[in-house]
C-alpha cells in the first residue's frame, strides 16, 4: 500500500515537473508552481531526455534572450528542440507531428473529438480559413524553415508545442488542444517581444473565436485556474503565469515601498529617536517627514540639497525650476525614485548629490550600486567616485567603493535562485541602479522583494532608450507619469523657491487622470554635455520625439571618406548606402580605421613583447605600411580594394599624432618593457583606445549585421597582426582579436557584456585579458579555450551596447525590408556617441524607425491602481489585494471578459 502511494506520489511529482518544464517555468517561479500540492517527486530521469531538453532550452529567460538575440540560432534550436519532443497524442493535433502539416489548423482533428467546446471551435474555424491563415503566419510558427530574423516564432511555437500537449494531457480533445496552441503560440509570440501579456479579446479577434469559447477550449485543457500555466486577468489581459506572478509581486512590493517613510535597518535600540518633523523649516510640518525617522536634527531640506550639490545657493539662479533638486528631493522624502534622463542631463550628479545627502545626516547609511551589466555598474562606480573627489574628505571617504551586477547583488545561486529575497533581504539601507531600463519585469520584482524592510530604492535610466531585452518595460511604466502630489509640490516649490504650479512635468496638468504611482518620478531634460545646438543633442531629441523630418537636418550629409577621420570631430553624420547588399569594401575600410588608435595601442604592446632590436622592427613596420599605402591608394582611386588607406595605417603605426596610447604610440617605447608598470600602460591604452570607437549595428544577421561586420574587421585586425608577426590560433584566435563575452559565468568571473582583448604573453602564447578592479594590475588574462561563449567586439548591437558610451559611433542600420530597428533602439544607438556619429543606411530604414516607437503590453500600472483602493482597509491591506487578484486565473472568466456567446 505505502508503496503504491510512493509510486502513484511518484507519477504525479515526475507529472507535475513535467507540466512545469511544459511551460518553463521553474523553481524561482512560483505562481506556477507545483509543488506545494504535489506528491513525493518522481525520479529525474522519469521524463523522456528530449522532452527535458526542450524544455530548458526553450524556456529558461536565459533561453529567452538568447532566442531574441541569437536570430537564427536560437530558431534552430528551437526547431531542434520541437522535432526531437515526443509525440503525445493523436497524430492529426500535433502540431510538431509532421513538418508539411499546416500548424493549428483545426480541420483535420478526428470527428469524435467533437465536445462543446469543439464544435464552437470547429463551426468558428469553418467560418474563418483566413484568419487561420493569418494567425498561423503571424503567430504560430510554420513548419517550413523559419525565417532569420523569427526567434519570437520559434518561441510561440514551442510553446504552444508544449501548451498543447499540457492541455492533452489534461483531458482536453483535438478541438479544444487546438485551440489552446493557437491562443498560446500568439501569447508565445508577443512575450518573445517582449510584451508581459496580451490582450486576450484582440487574440480571440484574430482568432475569429468567440471569447468564450476560447474559455471553454482552456478550461478544458486546465489552463486557467490555480497552479496552471495562463492567467487572464479581470482587465482581459493573458499572461503566462510565471509573468502574472511577478508583475503581482511587483506591484504589491512597489506600493509596499510607497506606503512607509525610510529608515534605516538599525536595532529598535540602537535606532536615532524620532524627532518633531515641525522642525523642518521648509513648509512641511504637517508631512510626514523621511527625516524624522532617521535623520536628528532635521535639517531644512533647502540647505541639504545645496550642501549636497556643493552650492552656496539653494535655488537655481536663472529662476529655472532645477530638476536635479526636485529629483534629489523626492529620493530624500521617498523610499522610491524613479529619474529618467538623458546621456548628460545630470544623473550622476543628481545621485552623487543624494548620496552625500543621506552620508551626510547618516554617517552608517550602506549604500549598494548596481546595474543590469557589469559594464554599466563599472561606469556608475568610476563615475560616482569622480564626484566624491570634489566633496569633504571625510563624506567622500564613506562613498561606496564598489559596485555590482543586479545578478551578483541578489546573489545568484548555480540553481537559478537568490540569496536575498523576501525573508532574506539585502543588508542595504539604499540601493542605487543605473541602466534601470534595461531590467525586465521578473528582474524588477525580484529586486523589490529583496529590499530590506525601510530601505530605499533609487532607479536611474532614461525611459527613452531600448527596453529590457526580456519581457517588460518596468522603467518606462514607473515614469511614463512624473507627477508630484500638490504638497509635495508645496514642500519642494517652498524649499526651491519656485511655484509649485511650475513643479509639473510629462504633460501632468491638473486634468490629467491620477498617475498610478504619484510622488515617485522625475525627468531630467536639460542636457548639460551636449548643449542645445550640439549636432548629437538635435538628432537625439529629434528621433526621440519621432521627428524624422528634424532628425534630418539634425544630421549632416558625409561620404564614407568623412569617417576615416581619425581626429574624430564631433558632429552627427548621415551617409547614405543605396541598395540592400553588404557594406561595400571602402565602407568597410573606413570602419576598420575607426579603430586606428587601437591598433597603436596595439603596435605599443607588440614592440614591448619583442626581443629583437628595434631595427628590423621599423624595417617590418615599414614594409606593413608600404604596403598597406598601396591597398589605400586603390582605396581612393578605384574605390574597391577594402584595405585600410596609407594614411590610416601610417596614423596607426607611429607615423602620425599619438592620440591613441598612454605610453607613447609613435616611435620608440617609451617605458622599459620589463617593467610591469609599462605592460599595465600598454594594457590601459588598448582598453581605453578600444573603448573610443565601436561600430553599432541594430541586427546580428544578415549583410549589415554584427556577424558580418565583425568578420569583416576581424579579417582586417588578423591581416595586420600577421603581417607584423602577431600570433593567431586557429581560424579565429589572433592577436588583437577583441571580444565581448556573451554568457554570464559566475565561478570565472565573467559576465555578459565584459569586454576582452587577445593578446599575446610573455611567451607567445595567446591570452584574452580583461580589466578585472579585484587584481593588483588592474587585470587578469585567460586562455581563449577557458572562456564562455563570446563574439567578437567591433562590431556589437546597439542592444548590448546599452549602458556603454563612445568617443565616436558608427551606427550600421540594417538593410530596407529587414526587421529589427525602432526609435528606441536608434536613440540608444546615437546617445552612445561622446563626440561623434555617423548613421549609415537607407532613408527609408531611418525614418522608418524613428516613426516606430516601440510598445510593450503590460498590466502593471493597472494593477497597482487596482491594488491601490486596498490600501486604506488598514492592516495588511494590499496582501488583502493579493487575495482578490490570485483568482484572476479563474476570475478573469467573469471578469473583464463579455459574457460567453452563445
Ligand atoms: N546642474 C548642472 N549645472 C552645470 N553642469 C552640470 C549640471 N549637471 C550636470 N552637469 C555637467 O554635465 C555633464 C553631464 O552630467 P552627468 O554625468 O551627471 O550626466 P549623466 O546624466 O549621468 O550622463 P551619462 O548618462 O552620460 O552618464 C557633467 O560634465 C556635469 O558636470
Amino acid at each position: 500500500m505505502t508503496q503504491r502511494k510512493t509510486r502513484e506520489g511518484a507519477r504525479e511529482g515526475t507529472q507535475r515537473r513535467a507540466q512545469r518544464r511544459a511551460v518553463g517555468d521553474d523553481a524561482r517561479q512560483t505562481a506556477f508552481d507545483f509543488d506545494g500540492a504535489a506528491g513525493a517527486p518522481g525520479p529525474a530521469d522519469a521524463l523522456p531526455q528530449s522532452d527535458d531538453k526542450a524544455a530548458v532550452t526553450l524556456h529558461s529567460p536565459d533561453a529567452l534572450s538568447t532566442a531574441r538575440r541569437d536570430g537564427v540560432a536560437a530558431s534552430e534550436t528551437a526547431i531542434n528542440a520541437r522535432e526531437t519532443a515526443p509525440p503525445s497524442g493523436p497524430r492529426s493535433a500535433r502540431p510538431s507531428a509532421k513538418p508539411s502539416e499546416p500548424a493549428f489548423v483545426t480541420d483535420d482533428a478526428p470527428a469524435s473529438a467533437h465536445s462543446e467546446p469543439a464544435a464552437a471551435v470547429r463551426a468558428s474555424v469553418h467560418a474563418s480559413s483566413s484568419a487561420r491563415a493569418a494567425t498561423a503566419t503571424a503567430a504560430a510558427a510554420p513548419t517550413a524553415p523559419m525565417p532569420a530574423e523569427a526567434p519570437e516564432i520559434a518561441f510561440a511555437w514551442a510553446l504552444a508545442s508544449r501548451l498543447g500537449r499540457l492541455a492533452r494531457r489534461n483531458g482536453a480533445d483535438d478541438a479544444a488542444v487546438t485551440v489552446v496552441e493557437q491562443i498560446t503560440a500568439m501569447l508565445g509570440r508577443s512575450v518573445a517581444l517582449g510584451h508581459v501579456c496580451a490582450p486576450f479579446g484582440a487574440l480571440c479577434a484574430r482568432l475569429q473565436l468567440a471569447p468564450a469559447v476560447v474559455r471553454r477550449a482552456l478550461a478544458a485543457g486546465a489552463m486557467l485556474g490555480s497552479d496552471a500555466p495562463l492567467v487572464l486577468d479581470p482587465a482581459g489581459r493573458l499572461y503566462l503565469a510565471r509573468h502574472d506572478d511577478a508583475e503581482r509581486r511587483l506591484a504589491l512590493g512597489l506600493l509596499d515601498l510607497l506606503r512607509a517613510p525610510p529608515h534605516r535597518r538599525l536595532p529598535p535600540s540602537a535606532a536615532p529617536s524620532s524627532t518633531d518633523a515641525s522642525a523642518d523649516t521648509d513648509g512641511s510640518a504637517n508631512l510626514p517627514s523621511d527625516d524624522a525617522l532617521v535623520t536628528p536634527p532635521v535639517t531644512p531640506l533647502a540647505a541639504r540639497l545645496a550642501r549636497g550639490f556643493g552650492r552656496s545657493e539653494p535655488t537655481d539662479a536663472s529662476g529655472d525650476v532645477d530638476w536635479q533638486q526636485v529629483a534629489a528631493a523626492l529620493a530624500l522624502h521617498s523610499r522610491l525614485a524613479v529619474i529618467s534622463g538623458g546621456p548628460g542631463t545630470g544623473k550622476t550628479t543628481t545621485v552623487a548629490a543624494i548620496i552625500a545627502c543621506l552620508l551626510d545626516a547618516e554617517p552608517e547609511l550602506n549604500i549598494a550600486l548596481a546595474a543590469p551589466t557589469g559594464k554599466a555598474a563599472q561606469r556608475m562606480l568610476e563615475a560616482l567616485a569622480g564626484r566624491a573627489r570634489a566633496m569633504p574628505a571625510e563624506l567622500a571617504a564613506r562613498f561606496p567603493t564598489v559596485s555590482f551586477t543586479l545578478h551578483r547583488l541578489l546573489g545568484t545561486r548555480g540553481d537559478g535562485s537568490f540569496r536575498h529575497r523576501r525573508g532574506a533581504p539585502l543588508p542595504y539601507d539604499v540601493v542605487v541602479v543605473d541602466e534601470a531600463s534595461m531590467i525586465d519585469l521578473s528582474m524588477a520584482a525580484r529586486l523589490v522583494d529583496a529590499l530590506a524592510p525601510g530601505a530605499r530604492l533609487i532607479l536611474l535610466g532614461d525611459k527613452d532608450q531600448l527596453s529590457a531585452v526580456e519581457a517588460g518595460a518596468v522603467f518606462a511604466e514607473l515614469c511614463a507619469q512624473p507627477t508630484l502630489s500638490a504638497p509635495l509640490r508645496a514642500r519642494f516649490g517652498t524649499a526651491l523657491g519656485v511655484s509649485p504650479e511650475r513643479l509639473r512635468q510629462g504633460g501632468s496638468a491638473p486634468t490629467v487622470v491620477q498617475p498610478a504611482l504619484p510622488d515617485t518620478a522625475v525627468w531630467l531634460e536639460r542636457n548639460y554635455r551636449f548643449g542645445a545646438d550640439s549636432p548629437i543633442g538635435r538628432v537625439a531629441v529629434a528621433v526621440r520625439d519621432g521627428n524624422a523630418d528634424a532628425a534630418r537636418n539634425a544630421l549632416s550629409a558625409a561620404s564614407v571618406a568623412d569617417l576615416r577621420d581619425d581626429d574624430q570631430q564631433a558632429g552627427a553624420l548621415w551617409i547614405e548606402l543605396a541598395g540592400d547588399g553588404p557594406l561595400d569594401p571602402p565602407t568597410i575600410a573606413a570602419l576598420v580605421e575607426g579603430y586606428a588608435a587601437f591598433f597603436r595601442a596595439l603596435n605599443d604592446w607588440r614592440r614591448l613583447h619583442e626581443t629583437a632590436e628595434a631595427g628590423p622592427q621599423r624595417d617590418q613596420l615599414a614594409a606593413v605600411g608600404d604596403d598597406a599605402a598601396r591597398f589605400g591608394a586603390a582605396t581612393h582611386t578605384a574605390g574597391a580594394s577594402g584595405g585600410i588607406s596609407g594614411q590610416g595605417l601610417s596614423n596607426a603605426f607611429g607615423n602620425g599624432s599619438s592620440n591613441g596610447s598612454s605610453n607613447g604610440a609613435s616611435g620608440e617605447p617609451q617605458a622599459d618593457p620589463n617593467a610591469p608598470a609599462a605592460r599595465e600602460a600598454a594594457l590601459l591604452a588598448l582598453f581605453d583606445t578600444l573603448a573610443r570607437y565601436r561600430v553599432l549595428c541594430a541586427v546580428r544577421e544578415g549583410p549589415r549585421g554584427t556577424h558580418a561586420l565583425n568578420a569583416a574587421v576581424s579579417a582586417r585586425v588578423r591581416g595586420l597582426a600577421e603581417r607584423l608577426g602577431m600570433p593567431t590560433m586557429g581560424g579565429e584566435w589572433f592577436a588583437g582579436r577583441a571580444v565581448m563575452i556573451a554568457r554570464n559565468d559566475y565561478p570565472l568571473r565573467l559576465f555578459n557584456g565584459d569586454i576582452g582583448i587577445t593578446l599575446a604573453d610573455g611567451q607567445g602564447v595567446l591570452r584574452v585579458y580583461f580589466q578585472d578592479a579585484a587584481s593588483a594590475t588592474g587585470f587578469r588574462s585567460l586562455s581563449p579555450a577557458a572562456l564562455p561563449p563570446l563574439d567578437s567586439a567591433f562590431a556589437m548591437t546597439v542592444h548590448k551596447s546599452q549602458g556603454s558610451e563612445f568617443d565616436a559611433v558608427a551606427l550600421v542600420l540594417p538593410s530596407p525590408g529587414v526587421r529589427g530597428t525602432s526609435r528606441e533602439l536608434v536613440y540608444t544607438g546615437i546617445t552612445r556617441a561622446k563626440r561623434r556619429v555617423a548613421l549609415i543606411g537607407a532613408r527609408s530604414v531611418l525614418e522608418a524607425a524613428v516613426t516606430t516607437p516601440t510598445r510593450r503590453d503590460s498590466g502593471l500600472l493597472d494593477r497597482i491602481r487596482r491594488y491601490r483602493p486596498t490600501d486604506h482597509r488598514g492592516g495588511d491591506g494590499l496582501a488583502g489585494s493579493k487575495t482578490a487578484d490570485d483568482g484572476d486565473g479563474d476570475g478573469g472568466d467573469s471578469g473583464g471578459e463579455p459574457a460567453p456567446a452563445a
